[in-house]
């Protein structure tokens, strides 16, 4: 199972990496490993589990986020309210790919984090905020989907780990706030 110590913390070079694709049909190595990190999502969202292993309650995980340079995410997004606890967005994507994006932009207004990050870096990080996205599932069929605004946010910043890039990576050193017209602030 997977805990806090198996994630990469910054300052480890495997988070700068380029991961490689995963070769389809999907290895049982490959899906095991996905189930794993959709695990890992679902117990640091669980009060008892995450108080039990010490987990950072966690939305989104990249493989190269456990050192292993792979290009794999698991995302899972609860619904935010609790009569509905469907999450709005729960997925293992394999070769995660943007297709397209829209024009506008958007930011978290809190800001960002990060699984392997343990400290606070304020400031805007500015995104697309709709993405067409490709990827292949845990079954291992193609799918094309559309995301916007937080849902968009997070498979987004799981991709930037594919490419060795960090959430800080997109902060403006002079002013962190700093923000072009017409850029929508998700709070
Ligand atoms: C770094 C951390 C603060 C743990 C962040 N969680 C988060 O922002 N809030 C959160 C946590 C929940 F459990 C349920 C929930 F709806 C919201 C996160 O998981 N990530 C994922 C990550 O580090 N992946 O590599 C950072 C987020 C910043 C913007 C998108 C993902
Ligand atoms: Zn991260």
């Amino acid at each position: 199972m997977i805990t806090m110590d198996d994630i990469i913390r910054e300052g480890n070079p495997a988070l700068r990496a380029v991961a490689k694709e995963v070769s389809v049909p999907l290895s049982d190595e490959d899906i095991k490993l996905g189930e794993e990190m959709m695990e890992f999502l679902h117990n640091s969202q669980d009060p008892i589990k995450a108080e039990e292993l010490g987990l950072r309650g966690g939305v989104g995980l990249a493989a190269p986020q456990l050192d292993i340079s792979k290009r794999i995410i698991a995302v899972h997004v609860p619904s935010g309210d609790l009569e509905n606890p469907e999450p709005t967005l729960s997925a293992v994507m394999y070769n995660p790919k943007i297709l397209s994006h829209s024009v506008q932009d958007a930011c978290l207004g809190e800001g960002e984090g990060c699984l392997s990050v343990d400290r606070e870096v304020p400031g805007y990080v500015v995104r697309h905020n709709k993405i067409t996205l490709s990827y292949v599932d845990a079954a291992g069929v193609k799918q094309k989907i559309r995301l916007k605004n937080y849902e968009a946010i997070v498979v987004q910043h799981e991709i930037d780990h594919l490419n060795g890039v960090m959430f800080y990576d997109h902060i403006n050193q002079e002013n962190p706030y700093a923000l072009k017209d017409g850029v929508l602030v998700i709070e």
